[in-house]
């Protein structure tokens, strides 16, 4: 391994960074509208069967990809889990707007 090579590495690992928040910040403001919706149905903010399913999935996508399932699960949870209190903080606030009536 050369110096320059090093860098090459270390450039693509800050690309591939990039990517990784640019598309945490898409899911974010898709999981924004969930959260609208949910407040003004008044739908609970876990949908457990949803994560499930949806563990299941990324468990499976990581096994063909070579990673380590029980990471994906965890990095999974960490970000479901900051959404739902997105989703908690809504419709918290959704409350405490004065009603017009
Ligand atoms: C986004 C939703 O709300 C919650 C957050 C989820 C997520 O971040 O993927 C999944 C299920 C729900 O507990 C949803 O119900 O789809």
């Amino acid at each position: 391994m050369t110096d320059n090579e090093l860098d090459r590495w270390r450039s693509s690992i800050d690309n591939i960074d990039t990517a990784i928040v640019s598309l945490l910040a898409e899911r974010f403001k898709v999981t924004r509208e969930v959260g609208k919706w949910k407040a003004a149905n008044r739908v609970t903010a876990v949908d457990a069967d949803r994560e499930r399913r949806q563990v299941e999935r990324l468990r499976a996508l990581a096994s063909e990809a070579g990673l380590d399932p029980d990471f994906l699960e965890r990095f999974l949870r960490l970000i479901i889990d900051e959404v739902v209190s997105h989703h908690r903080a809504i419709r918290d606030d959704d409350f405490e707007t004065p009603s017009p009536f």
